[in-house]
């Protein structure tokens, strides 16, 4: 089993091919691996597994991140159809500050993306159903939990499809100029 790191444009993100092995039962494939991801992981330790399931097809979620000092790296694997993952740099004193950048994540790309700190997370399900594991460096915290509008103008985030079925909360985040101010 390998997994092949990609650095991103946006500093400290990273894509990673995991190859998968196949034969006539189906599929087996490893997630994580400290020893692999160990140049990635640096002295951070996973304290949080999580799962999602998207039940429609368009589903928006996003955009979270987590403030210091619960502000946590997510490694994010789509393990059941597919979704277009986003990761926005909301770090002021980063070079790639408010861009973005989207991967699609499927069961079948075995492909994972890597979230640093101070960045958000959002993804659009492109398939019913689709389904993602989260390995966080941080315990969720909802006192810290931040975020911004999936559809702010100013970070037009190009969603594959029509957005839909945004939660309440989702819907009430403000742009990015709001919090800027904040
Ligand atoms: C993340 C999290 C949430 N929760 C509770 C809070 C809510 O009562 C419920 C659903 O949470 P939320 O609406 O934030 O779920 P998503 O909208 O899918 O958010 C997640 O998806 C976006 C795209 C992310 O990147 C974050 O990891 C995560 O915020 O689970 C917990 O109890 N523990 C947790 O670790």
């Amino acid at each position: 089993m390998t997994m092949q790191l990609t650095s991103l444009d946006i500093p400290d993100a990273f894509v990673i091919k995991q190859t998968s092995f196949a034969d006539e039962r189906g599929q087996f494939s490893r997630l994580f691996c400290q020893k692999t991801l160990a140049p990635i992981l640096a002295k951070r330790e996973v304290k949080q597994v999580n799962f999602s399931r998207t039940t429609t097809k368009g589903t928006v979620r996003g955009l979270h991140y987590q403030r210091f000092p619960d502000a946590e790296m997510k490694f994010i694997r789509c393990v059941k159809g597919a979704v277009w993952d986003v990761l926005l740099d909301l770090r002021p004193e980063s070079p790639t500050f408010l861009q973005w950048h989207a991967e699609e994540l499927s069961q079948e790309n075995n492909t994972m993306i890597v979230i640093p700190e101070g960045c958000a997370h959002g993804f659009q399900a492109l398939e019913a159903e689709s389904e993602l594991i989260y390995f966080h460096t941080a315990f969720y915290s909802a006192e810290v939990e931040g975020g911004v509008h999936v559809q702010d103008p100013e970070l037009a985030i190009d969603w594959p499809l029509p957005v839909d079925n945004l939660s309440v909360r989702d819907s009430l985040l403000p742009t990015v100029e709001e919090w800027l101010k904040d």
